[in-house]
């Protein structure tokens, strides 16, 4: 199969879909790759490197659009992008539809083979290709949420961790997944006052064991959230319902009544965002105010780490990449349950119930689209 890997274009995104070291074990496995000219280039990984491993270089996205049978990117596809792909072509990237329906028509109107990395699923019930990038987010969430507590960014002037004599800051959580408790290992780390809220009491009970009362949990509901938000100087999104636009947890009026200066960070904002005010921004500019509370809410997060998101990516991504171009898609999904749960839209037709739903669209169970 010819896999072709297009540089990132949204802004600041220096992640890349493979690295050197992908393509070379594609080319292991009798595959040719094509690379866009400067690919990976900010984050070290230059032209000569994907030579050396085997595969060719292009000038163009056009090039690469135009000849691959698969293309493997990071971040969904944009609108000149979603004009370059054609029918029966695999993209594999994440999608994030849910909240976006002009993405959403452009690959129905492809008919191409769309497979979102953030919905392939595993045997332990968790999603192995948004998980890394859940733990970069979840770990850069309090970095990014220290920084704008700062005075100088329109935060209260407070330091997470308080310093001996003066209390650390409050931080509360919402979601206690992956983001949730990477974000909670940092924040405890700083020596915050650390609270998790989750609706799923297994999950609080898992997170007890691991931070053995570092960080509290709590059960998630319209009275517990309005407590801990109002109570804390820094509140994280990091809730999610896989596949679908994310649950506006977090008010207005909560957001109004929020003390100057209190921040939030919204890593949920690539599914729509979890507080009322969010709206996603970018690494040029990743923070707005409403109600005088600051708002972080990039939808790519871990492109502001590109290296070590870009190997922690390709780590769980290969894979599964391997398999589609070892198999061809329609092989590859229909013997492997987990990376068809991955497939959203195939040949006009939206497969994942859940983005469906959220924009009134036809379904098409994955198994009947891909004739399985
Ligand atoms: N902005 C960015 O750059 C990035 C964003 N993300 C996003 O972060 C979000 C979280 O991802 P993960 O932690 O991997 O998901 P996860 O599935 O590991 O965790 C989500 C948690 O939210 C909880 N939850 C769901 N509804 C809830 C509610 N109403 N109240 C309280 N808790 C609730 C679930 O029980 C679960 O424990 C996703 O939207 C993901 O796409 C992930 C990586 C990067
Ligand atoms: C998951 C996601 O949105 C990202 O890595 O950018
Ligand atoms: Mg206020």
């Amino acid at each position: 199969m010819l896999v072709g890997v297009p540089k990132e274009i949204k802004v600041r995104e220096y992640r890349v879909g493979l690295t050197p070291s992908s393509v070379r074990e594609m080319i292991a496995h009798g595959h040719k790759v094509i690379v866009q000219k400067n690919a990976g280039y900010e984050i070290g990984f230059v032209d000569e490197m994907y030579v050396a491993a085997g595969a060719e270089i292009v000038e163009t996205a056009k090039e690469v659009f135009d000849r691959a049978d698969m293309i493997v990117k990071v971040k969904e596809p944009q609108a000149v992008e979603c004009e370059m792909l054609r029918e029966g072509q695999i993209l594999y990237t994440y999608l994030h539809l849910a909240p976006d329906p002009e993405q959403t028509q452009g690959l129905i109107k492809s008919g191409c083979v769309a497979v979102a990395y953030e919905t392939v699923t595993d045997k332990f019930g968790g999603l192995p290709l948004l998980a890394p990038m859940s733990e970069v987010a979840g770990r850069m969430s309090i970095q990014a949420g220290a920084h704008a507590l700062e005075m100088k960014n329109g935060g209260r002037g407070l330091l997470l961790g308080g310093v001996p004599g003066v209390a650390p800051a409050k931080v509360t959580i919402i979601g206690g997944g992956v983001v949730g408790t990477n974000a909670a290992r940092m924040a405890v780390g700083m020596g915050a006052d650390v609270v998790i809220l989750d609706r799923s009491i297994r999950r609080l009970q898992q997170l007890d064991d691991i931070f053995k009362g570092a960080a509290k949990t709590i059960v998630s509901n319209t009275g517990t959230l309005e407590e801990h938000v109002l109570g804390a100087d820094l509140v994280i999104g990091g809730v999610l319902i896989p596949g679908a636009a994310a649950p506006k947890l977090v008010t207005r009026e909560m957001v109004s009544a929020m003390p100057r200066g209190s921040v939030l960070v919204d890593v949920a904002i690539d599914q729509g965002g979890c507080f009322a005010t969010s709206k996603a921004t970018t690494h040029e500019n990743p923070t707005y105010i409403v109600d005088e509370v600051v708002h972080y809410c990039v939808a790519n997060m871990p492109g502001g780490v590109a290296r070590t998101s870009t190997l922690a990516l390709n780590n769980a991504t290969l894979p599964f990449a391997l398999a589609l171009a070892d198999k061809g898609w329609k092989k590859a999904l229909a013997d492997d349950e987990h990376l068809l749960n991955g497939l959203n839209i195939a040949n006009g037709k939206v497969t994942y119930e859940a983005v469906a739903r959220d924009q009134n669209l036809a379904y098409t169970p994955a198994r009947e689209a891909i004739g399985a």
